[in-house]
């Protein structure tokens, strides 16, 4: 903030800087000094409207459509939001002011008509992929669908869906129309490995196949630029390593031009040439070529840091645009993208952990117990084609035992089996009944004297959220309601409320205010009236938002299974960090962002002993499944890596503290040698 009118100017110079040196035709987008809104800014603001703050003030932005050497794109950003708008500003959504501001010279060429005369249209030019919406056009009409292994006439291939012929009774014209080159087709499918899963339903595809077959979806269109937003979350280190060299060979040939969002932990691929850096607040702070980038940042970062060590010892709170800029530096000198001076390093982990976490928790009884289960569709074995030794003897499939207490992370490779790990837990998979599986150590079946347990006794006992939960989950629920479905037994039903149940759920949106209240403008305070969350739905909220909602309705009750099935994906940053304490400690700590850095202290309200929502408790098991290291909680002790199907067998381990501090407990899990 203090610096942005030099910076705007150091941007835009940027930019001229980058164009003159290189050589190249009519850009593909142009914008000169423009300003962007989601609504017209003249229009009258209803007194509960979201803001509609400026973006990207005074932008000036050429993308070249021809450029020796190639130019990479890439909006890096800590805010979710921010990314996704700017992706769209440059297919010409979001209003522009002046209108001329922006413009797409490229696209009116005589080259681009006789290529395509559809492609004069930015928003069919210039493709955008977002992952936000995640499974939803994958299908399932409910949980357990996914896991079936006969499904319906109707549901469509993968093949459909690429060709996006997914109509019951399509005619000629469109299937002429639609139906790609063949040797088109075979190279997308082949370049995003998903030969394999051509003939599967697309409902039953993994998190990570999914998202191949929505890049390659967009690329079979055959636009001019492709904009994916965040394309690495949810992707295993390897399957994201590979993808990334796929869209560089596609970049460098121009077909199509790439741009990607970025958040500031993703590995920014090293083939990126030029970088635009916007922070939380909408403004540009420094675009242009990345060193350029990179050397800004890093010297805002030292700054931060040699102003911090001065002011060291005094607890100073830092204002929120220093604590953000301080956050990327660190996840960039920490990543190797630059080498910066630090003055402070962190005692605990975010969620308040030492990094040799000395505490034994209580292990008891075990409410999870796996003895030798395999998962398999037809003759495909998803889960469990191993064997395994167990107490010294080699057995065949998966033996897993989780106790009361347990902190679980459960790793592995895109489709390595972990979601489908879970749902023999949540018994959503339709195998719960013929594996071996105890719950609460009872199975699904009764045997003589023990009854079996139905799924509403196990579901009541747990919290679970994925990102199959978030698409299936209700659009219209309120936010209060969506809070107090943890009390029914589906979403819809109506909650049974205690008093006790009450109070959490009014905790909760009292501590996530700031997260959850659309029309809270950044740095206002909550002023106490909830009316808010009655009043807007779960659908109207953010990504990011529900992602928050959905974790919340997890976990406010204490149950005594917590899954959280990348929970924290989709989150940004200093959001997730606030979750990951609030899944420890509960509202007993708070993140205070001073000059040692993110520091978990006790909270006012628990030094006043009013604390209503806890962190996880002893009673409690936890399981977690994510890709990122940094979306790991600092809690997780015990960690399973699942093989890839056909690949050895699974591997064990114990930490000793978080995985935040290091790579080495991270590259631990992978395999990885220690760098
Ligand atoms: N109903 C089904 N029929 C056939 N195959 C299925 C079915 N459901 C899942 N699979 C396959 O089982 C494998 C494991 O899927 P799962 O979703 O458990 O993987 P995952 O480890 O959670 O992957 P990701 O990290 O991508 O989310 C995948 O190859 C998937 O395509």
């Amino acid at each position: 903030m203090r610096r942005t009118p030099t910076l705007f100017f150091a941007a835009s110079r940027c930019a001229r800087l980058s164009c003159t040196r290189r050589r190249y035709s009519e850009p593909i987008v142009r914008i000169t000094n423009g300003t962007f809104y989601r609504r017209h800014p003249a229009s009258k603001l209803e007194h509960d409207a979201a803001p509609n703050p400026p973006l990207f003030p005074d932008l000036s932005l050429s993308l070249p459509s021809f450029a020796t050497p190639n130019q990479h794109w890439a909006i890096l950003s800590p805010s979710s939001n921010i990314r996704t708008a700017f992706l769209q500003i440059l297919r010409g959504q979001l209003l522009c002011f002046p209108p001329t501001a922006r413009s797409f010279p490229y696209l009116l060429t005589e080259e681009i008509n006789s290529k395509n005369p559809k492609l004069r249209f930015p928003e069919r030019a210039i493709e955008y992929v977002g992952f936000d919406v995640e499974r939803k056009p994958f299908g399932g009409a409910y949980l357990s669908a996914r896991y079936e292994s006969r499904v319906e006439e109707t549901d469509f291939t993968l093949a459909h869906y690429l060709t996006g012929i997914v109509g019951m009774n399509p005619g000629e014209e469109v299937i002429k129309e639609k139906t790609p080159e063949p040797d088109v087709m075979r190279k997308v499918v082949r370049d995003l490995e998903l030969e394999r899963f051509l003939e599967k339903p697309v409902s039953t595809l993994s998190n990570g196949q999914s998202r191949r077959a929505r890049i390659g979806k967009a690329l079979l269109m055959r636009p001019e630029v492709l904009c994916l937003d965040a394309p690495f979350i949810g992707l295993d280190p390897f399957v994201s390593q590979h993808i990334s060299q796929v869209l560089h060979r596609l970049a460098e040939a121009n077909a199509p031009r790439i741009v990607l969002s970025l958040r500031p932990q993703d590995v920014i691929p090293p083939w990126i040439t030029h970088v635009v850096y916007a922070g939380e607040d909408g403004k540009v702070d420094a675009l242009g070529p990345k060193e350029e980038v990179f050397q800004y940042l890093k010297r805002e970062y030292e700054e931060i840091e040699i102003s911090m060590s001065a002011r060291a010892g005094k607890g100073h709170e830092l204002d929120s645009k220093l604590v953000e800029l301080r956050e990327v530096g660190r996840h960039l000198s920490e990543r190797g993208d630059f080498e910066a001076y630090s003055a402070q390093v962190s005692k605990l982990s975010c969620d308040g952990y030492e990094k040799l976490d000395k505490t034994s928790p209580k292990i008891r009884e075990p409410i999870v117990e796996m003895e030798g289960v395999r998962v398999k569709y037809g003759t495909n074995s998803v889960l469990g084609d191993w064997q395994q030794d167990v107490d010294g003897s080699e057995k065949d499939g998966l033996w897993w035992t989780v106790r009361r207490g347990e902190r679980w992370g459960i790793f592995g490779a895109n489709g390595s089996g972990k979601t489908t790990l879970l749902s023999l837990v949540t018994s959503d998979h339709p195998q719960t009944y013929s594996a071996p599986v105890k719950i609460f150590q009872r199975s699904r079946l009764p045997a003589p004297g023990v009854p079996g347990i139905t799924i509403f006794d196990i579901q009541s006992r747990m919290g679970h959220s994925s990102p199959e939960v978030h698409a299936l989950f209700p659009k219209n629920l309120s936010i209060r309601r969506s809070l107090e479905s943890t009390w029914s037994d589906t979403p819809i039903t109506k909650p049974r409320l205690d008093a006790e149940a009450s109070n959490r759920v009014e905790a909760c949106l009292k501590w996530f205010e700031a997260e959850l209240n659309p029309t809270l403008k950044d740095g206002e305070t909550s002023s106490g009236n909830l009316a808010w969350a009655s009043h807007f739905m779960f659908g109207e909220l953010s990504f990011s938002a529900q992602r928050v909602l959905l974790f919340l309705r997890a976990t406010i009750s204490n149950p005594d299974i917590v899954i959280l099935d990348e929970a924290f994906s989709g989150m940004d940053d200093l959001v997730r960090d606030k979750c990951l304490l609030f899944l420890s400690r509960g509202e007993s700590m708070e993140l205070h962002y001073t000059n040692a850095g993110p520091s978990p202290v006790e909270s006012s309200i628990a030094k006043k002993g009013k604390v209503v929502v806890p962190g996880l408790q002893e009673h409690q098991a936890f399981l977690c499944v994510s890709h990122s290291r940094q979306e790991v909680p600092g809690c997780i002790r015990e960690w399973v890596c699942l093989p890839e199907p056909g690949i050895g067998q699974p591997r064990f381990g114990r930490f000793d503290g978080p995985v935040e501090f290091g790579y080495e407990r991270w590259n631990e899990i992978w395999d990885w040698p220690e760098r």
